[in-house]
């Protein structure tokens, strides 16, 4: 048999940048947050204190990849000022407790110990802030993903103060703090949030001529010269600001792009293949969504509403409330009360995989929400076909169903909830 791998790669050059971690040389399109960061943490390199600052805004917007390069900034013009400055960075996607977080600090800190889950936490405490005094100067510890903190706040409540209360004698601690949670921010205690979000600055999500500036600036360093036709960058921008403004959803989608035109053997990446690459993004988003995030209450009633899309005689006839029903007795399952149906339904709508509309009764009265896919019901029915007991819920004729569904492209509303 010959090798099934391909020859040389004309499509890509490096794919390196792709890769979760990278850290660009350049930050695009963010000049003036930028400069807001600077002048946020000026009184370290002035010599004048540890400022606290609270970074947010949604995810691939560029959150992370900014503090790199403004810390890269601020660590050169502190040792240019003569400014003793330490900068500790914390993933708390991976340490969700202050105990987690300190353990993480301690072992940082004294790279030849090793301070084992159970330590004391005062231990801890104790010996982060000995070792900081020893440093000196001041401390800026950055937590990226600080939501995941929860609502355990004494790390954000003490680390700031500790030298004001005389735990720290020689050093003092800012705290910058990350979130693409807008929920964290206001259930922070009144206490933490007047500290923690002194300094405060969003970060919005990219709009098209954006996402074209950091998508073009990838795509030289990722791609082969004259490879990428003229209209794949701008397509990708606008698909992606119309959706998310999510940079890092618009590389994903790049370079499935590229994968795609590899894999088929094309000499150039099109349009064509940035709307395949879309499809399959979409694809593979969704499935995780049903399979990971749903809990299968909440899979049975997608069920349920998707076969009311792709049924012909389903539409404004027949409720949700009847097919799921009739669902969990076909794959004998237990059956939730409408209240609960119902919040299934906005749940779905939230993760994004329903819409939801309204419409009055007319003379009935009432209104009711009338959900339907966001997908293309193929993409759901396919997931659900995978798993082998939700498979048993489908009448014998899915297949046929789906098939006439796409056939005659009947892609409106379909699912009526009344309200
Ligand atoms: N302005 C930009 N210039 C260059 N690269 C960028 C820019 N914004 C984002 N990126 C790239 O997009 C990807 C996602 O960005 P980043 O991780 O900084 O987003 P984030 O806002 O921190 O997201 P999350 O909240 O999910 O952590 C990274 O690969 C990053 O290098």
């Amino acid at each position: 048999m010959d090798s099934p791998f391909k020859d040389a790669n004309h499509i890509f050059r490096d794919k390196e940048p792709f890769k979760e971690g990278y850290t660009p040389d350049e930050i695009l399109e963010r000049e003036e947050e930028i400069q807001e960061y600077a002048a946020a943490l000026q009184d370290i390199p002035d010599g004048f204190g540890a400022p606290n600052v609270f970074i947010y805004g949604q995810t691939g917007v560029g959150k992370t990849a900014t503090t790199q390069k403004v810390i890269e900034f601020l660590e050169s013009e502190a040792e240019s000022a003569d400014v003793k400055l330490t900068t500790l960075a914390v993933n708390c996607n991976k340490r969700t407790s202050t105990y987690k977080v300190l353990q993480y600090l301690a072992n940082e800190l004294y790279p030849d110990e090793h301070f084992k889950q159970g330590t004391h936490p005062d231990t801890l405490w104790n010996r982060i802030y000995e070792r900081l005094d020893e440093i000196s100067g001041y401390v800026l510890v950055i937590l990226d993903e600080i939501d995941k903190l929860g609502e355990d706040e004494e790390l954000l409540y003490d680390f700031p103060r500790a030298k004001a209360i005389g735990e720290l004698e020689n050093a003092e601690v800012g705290i910058v703090g990350i979130s693409n949670n807008f929920k964290f921010r206001e259930n922070l205690s009144q206490r933490v949030k007047s500290t923690l979000c002194e300094k405060e600055i969003q970060f919005s999500p990219y709009d098209a001529h954006e996402l074209r500036s950091i998508l073009s600036y990838y795509a030289d360093l990722t791609f082969h010269d004259g490879v990428v036709t003229g209209d794949v960058v701008p397509l990708t921008a606008a698909l992606t600001a119309q959706d998310s403004g999510d940079a890092r959803m618009a590389l994903d989608l790049l370079e499935t792009a590229g994968d795609i035109a590899r894999h088929e053997d094309d000499d150039v990446v099109t349009e064509d293949h940035v709307r395949i690459a879309r499809s399959e993004v979409d694809r593979a988003n969704t499935r995780d969504i049903i399979t990971e995030r749903l809990t299968s209450q909440m899979q049975l009633v997608l069920m349920a509403t998707t076969l009311l899309v792709i049924d012909p005689d389903g539409e404004a006839k027949v409720k949700t409330i009847y097919l799921y029903k009739d669902l969990c007795d076909r794959i004998d399952a237990d059956t939730l009360s409408e209240s609960r149906i119902r919040d299934h339904l906005d749940t779905l709508e939230m993760f994004g995989l329903l819409e939801k509309g309204e419409h009055n009764l007319g003379r009935r009265g009432g209104r009711a929400y009338i959900y339907s896919l966001v997908d293309e019901p193929r993409i759901v029915v396919e997931t659900f076909q995978e798993d082998e007991r939700l498979r048993q819920g489908f009448p014998a004729s899915i297949d046929a169903l789906l098939g006439a569904f796409e056939a005659s492209n009947q892609s409106h509303i379909q699912s009526e909830f009344e309200g």
